[in-house]
């Protein structure tokens, strides 16, 4: 009898460019166009050869972006002549948006066997699009990440479909990025509508994209790692996300001091901390009032104490 995945297992597959894992239970990624090195920077490099037009030699090009990086990399071709380099030197293949629909180009990508990447084209539907991916499974690899990559509109800008994104992680049980070209913000807006990643095009600076998956993916992305490492990985994000929390809370905390007519310790409201518990352990209740308690009351303290005695130094 066949044993052919279950819906959910193929939902959490991850595909892995060398040592990155895209989508399951992951991390959100960001795949950068600059190489990665300063604070923020990405866990993977997207080099388009496309910008060449042809004129650079796959392999110097390929080689030169690794003296600079030694972990994933992802090599977009001009044409199908850059694969053999590709083939030799990137952790996977990028086929660009305007490459979406070039049937002999993606053959002879998937065929490489290296993942691939399919960005969507910017009037393809997503019947299109997945089409590419079976054009890949049909080759012989199941490795494929899709992109969302937005639509042309008569405005200046591309529109990123952020329900097509949706709808094509449904029905293709893969991990979708979202490529962002100009507005980092969108960032977390592409996150919290369930993006496995991003893709940022050189030029778009990563921290502010790092920034948002880091914590809106703790929220909106909860992660089951196997290993301590992941599990550290994973905490690292929701104490990001925490700290931020904790920061606006004391801030507005501070607010209530101010307009209280007696503000600070002195005006300590028990009844209020009480409820406020209370309504936490709906949320949490596996920690429950008992735990959350504590936590609360020195929560509470530290933004009165930032109230009344200012910022740390
Ligand atoms: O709600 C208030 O009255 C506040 O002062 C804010 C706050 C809080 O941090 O949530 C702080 C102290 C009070 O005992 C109760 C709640």
């Amino acid at each position: 009898m066949s044993t052919a995945p279950s819906a959910v297992e193929t939902d959490r597959a991850a595909v892995r460019l060398g040592t990155l894992a895209v989508g399951g239970d992951g991390p959100a990624v960001v795949i950068a166009g600059d190489l990665p090195g300063a604070a923020g920077g990405g866990d993977a490099l997207w080099l388009s050869l496309r910008d060449h037009h042809g004129g650079v030699s796959a392999e110097e090009a390929i080689r030169a972006a690794r003296t600079g990086w030694a972990g994933p990399l992802l090599a977009e071709p001009f044409s199908a002549a850059d694969l053999p380099a590709i083939a030799d030197l990137a952790d996977g293949v990028v086929i660009g948006a305007a490459w979406m629909q070039d049937f002999q180009l993606v053959r002879a990508v998937a065929r490489l066997g290296l993942p691939v990447l399919v960005e969507r084209g910017p009037a393809a539907t997503l019947d299109e699009w997945l089409a590419i991916v079976e054009y890949c499974v049909a080759e012989g690899n199941d490795r494929v990440v899709l992109c969302e990559s937005g639509t042309r509109t008569h405005h200046a800008h591309v529109a990123l479909d952020l329900a097509l994104l949706r709808a094509a992680r449904e029905r293709s049980g893969r991990p979708v990025l979202a490529r962002l070209d100009g507005d980092a913000a969108l960032a977390a807006a592409a996150i919290a509508a369930g993006a496995d990643g991003l893709l940022l095009s050189a030029g778009v600076p990563a921290a502010p994209a790092r920034d948002a998956v880091t914590v809106l993916g703790a929220l909106a992305r909860p992660e089951a790692p196997a290993t301590v490492l992941a599990a550290r990985g994973a905490i690292d994000r929701v104490d990001a996300a925490l700290a931020t929390l904790l920061e606006r809370r004391a801030e507005l905390a501070g607010v209530v001091q101010r307009l209280k007519p007696v503000g600070g310790f002195a005006g300590r409201d028990m009844d209020r901390e009480r409820r406020l518990v209370e309504a936490m352990a709906v949320r949490a209740p596996r920690l429950g009032v008992r735990r959350l308690a504590p936590i609360m009351n020195a929560v509470i303290e530290a933004g009165l104490d930032l109230a009344e005695s200012g910022p740390a130094a």
